[in-house]
């Protein structure tokens, strides 16, 4: 696995995400490695993240997890491409499939591919672990922001 996270590659002013960004001292801060052919990020939420029923993780929590996941993905894989440096992408379409409620508690793993590249669009397919139980999928299309 790279040791340095994907998020902590983004330039300064592309830093302050909720979801992603080194720089927000409130937001979740995810980090996101390849390893292999894929991007990885690990995150326990924390508990008050939760859903309509106590113990498990609230969808907008998920379709987030994924949202920055999928843009490190995308990031990783174009740089990895085209050997430039680390861009940032941002959302332009997200669609998540809640497959089997999530729980809250223990760690989860969202696992990140990029299914197309071309020029700055990137198409992304996701996949939500708790343990062994697949319980979120996600496809996504991001853009390269232009210089
Ligand atoms: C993260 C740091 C941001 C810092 C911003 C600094 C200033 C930069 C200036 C402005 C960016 C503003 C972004 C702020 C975002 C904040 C961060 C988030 O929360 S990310 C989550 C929310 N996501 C948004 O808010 C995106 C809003 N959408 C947009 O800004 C545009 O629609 C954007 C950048 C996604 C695309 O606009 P185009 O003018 O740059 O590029 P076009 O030519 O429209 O698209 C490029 C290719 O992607 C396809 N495409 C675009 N949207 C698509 C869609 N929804 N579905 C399928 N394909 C799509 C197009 O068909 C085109 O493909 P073909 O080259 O023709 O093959």
């Amino acid at each position: 696995m790279c040791d340095t996270a994907i998020q902590d590659l983004y330039a300064e002013e592309f830093a302050n995400c909720f979801g992603c960004g080194r720089n927000n001292q409130h937001g979740l801060q995810l980090k996101s490695h390849w390893q292999g052919d894929e991007c990885i990020c690990r995150h326990t939420p924390k508990s008050h993240y939760t859903g309509g029923v106590p113990g498990f993780l609230y969808g907008g929590m998920i379709a987030s997890l994924i949202d920055c996941h999928g843009a490190a993905t995308a990031a990783a894989a174009k740089s990895r491409e085209s050997g430039e440096p680390i861009s940032r992408f941002v959302t332009a379409s997200l669609n998540v499939d809640f497959v089997k409620p999530t729980p809250i508690g223990i760690e989860l793993e969202i696992r990140g591919k990029a299914t197309e590249i071309k020029n700055r669009k990137v198409t992304v397919a996701l996949q939500l672990f708790a343990g062994e139980t697949l319980c979120a999928t996600g496809k996504m299309i991001l853009v390269q922001l232009k210089n």
